[in-house]
């Protein structure tokens, strides 16, 4: 983490072409399937952010060869499954990485204690302990499951579980912990979330059985499954794009490519809400890479609505909102969002931040249990004033969001420490340097 701040000013238009950093939910996954897996995975296009490199430290420790071979280059010896680490695992700022690698764990009979960096510490863990319990695993740690705690795993039963929140990561814990499960698992999802591991499984050669009935999804796997090392070519991360494609739309005269861009349509869903509100986005050479569709995004300027966004969008734009939040402080009329009580147990309670730093920039934001409502200025013709110092608590989407804003505001925005930016887009001010923009140190 650097000491110093990062600081955004406004410039001329944005133009250019840039790669899409590699996905994140998907970089995490292929570390753990490879390490879980017999033999070896090669990996192209990994995310080398700080949360899949504590990722990869943690598979290392539970027994995998893991090696980089070169830039987004890594191997995977897996050796079938974990053995016992003898040390604490720390897994940084990364949710998916813990909340994953605990479910991974949970299917062995070992015991492995786990930590995280200040942020990680406060967010719930009891939304994976909590099934994992129920399959037989067993858990010590503080009230609450907060991390740092300690999980036994092993002789696990089968467990039909529904999730009580739309989260990939709980889907994910009960299905990696489900490997090794007497009877196998059922996850049933009222609200479908993004699918990587349930695709990812069958790349490493195991069965996932998907059926949509009763008005939810049901995720069937059944015992008894071995995986297979296996190649996985990253694609780019749909969330990380947003912050240049956005940037495109709101400074003005802009013109930005990002290519190789993930559209799983559980993923997708910022893009289809900035459509709604007017944005000129064409997606373009689309084509399969490693089972996911990916496609070429171009963001022009433009004149952007308020829209209301529909809560069960949630789930395939939840890391999205708050820079949706910054795209709709631009736009004519306001932009209601709700059923995002999620963001509230991220990195920081994103509504809450995202509130507090747009209100910092001179936009008015109506902040709700669950939800918030962004008054957009153009339609007053106010522009957006900029000029704060947004405090991020460490949130590196938080962070970049206030930093696109302060390209398109009359006045620059600086954040504090913007060394968590790395936790899932190390390139990010060198990438929006590229494209014309005003970043320096504050
Ligand atoms: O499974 C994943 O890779 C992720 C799932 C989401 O979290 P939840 O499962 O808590 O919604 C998302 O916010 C996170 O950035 C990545
Ligand atoms: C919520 C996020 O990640 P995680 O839950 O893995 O910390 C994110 O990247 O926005």
């Amino acid at each position: 983490m650097t000491a110093a701040g990062l600081k955004s000013g406004p410039g001329g238009a944005l133009r250019g072409t840039v790669r899409a950093p590699g996905d994140k939910s998907i970089s995490h996954r292929s570390m753990i399937l490879g390490a879980l897996a017999t033999g070896t995975t090669t990996v192209e296009g990994l995310l080398e952010g700080d949360d899949v490199l504590a990722t990869a430290r943690a598979m290392g420790a539970f027994g995998a060869r893991v090696e980089q071979e070169g830039a987004g280059r890594w191997r995977i010896e897996g050796q079938g499954g974990f053995s016992e680490p003898t040390d604490v695992i720390d897994c940084g700022n990364a949710g998916t990485g813990v909340r994953l690698i605990m479910g991974a764990a949970a299917g062995f009979a070992i015991c492995s204690t786990f930590t995280g960096d200040h942020s990680l510490r406060g967010r719930p863990m009891g939304r994976v302990l909590d099934p994992l319990a129920r399959m037989g695993a067993t858990w010590l740690g503080r009230d609450k499951g907060r991390l740092p705690l300690t999980l036994k795993g092993g002789n696990l039963r089968g467990l039909t579980y529904r999730l009580p929140m739309a989260s990939a990561q709980v889907k994910s814990a009960v299905l990696l912990a489900g490997l090794h499960a007497e009877g196998g698992v059922e996850v049933i999802e009222p609200e479908a979330t993004r699918d990587h591991t349930e695709r990812m499984l069958r790349g490493f050669g195991a069965e996932v059985i998907v059926e949509d009935r009763d008005g939810a999804r049901h995720i069937r796997l059944p015992a008894g499954q071995k995986l297979t090392g296996t190649h996985v070519s990253v694609p780019g991360d749909p969330s990380s794009a947003a912050f240049p494609l956005v940037a495109g739309l709101i400074v003005p005269g802009s013109e930005v490519t990002v290519e190789g861009v993930m559209l799983n349509e559980l993923r997708t869903g910022l893009f289809t809400t900035l459509q709604e509100m007017g944005a000129d986005l064409v997606i373009s050479n689309v084509r399969m890479s490693s089972g996911e569709e990916v496609g070429d995004i171009t963001a022009r300027y433009s004149q952007l609505k308020g829209v209301v966004v529909p809560p069960e969008r949630a789930p395939a734009m939840i890391d999205e909102y708050p820079i949706l939040a910054v795209a709709a402080a631009f736009a004519d009329g306001p932009t209601v969002m709700r059923g995002i009580g999620e963001m509230r147990v991220k990195e920081s309670d994103r509504i809450a931040l995202t509130a507090a730093g747009l209100t910092a920039c001179g936009v008015s934001v109506e902040e709700e249990p669950e939800g918030m409502i962004v008054m957009g200025t153009r339609g007053g013709n106010h522009p957006v004033r900029g000029g704060g110092l947004v405090h991020t608590h460490g949130d590196h989407r938080i962070a970049m969001s206030h930093l696109i804003l302060g390209m398109a505001a009359q006045q620059g925005v600086a954040v504090d420490e913007p060394g968590m930016i790395a936790t899932s887009f190390p390139g990010f001010a060198d990438l929006m340097r590229g494209l014309g923009a005003d970043l320096s140190e504050a």
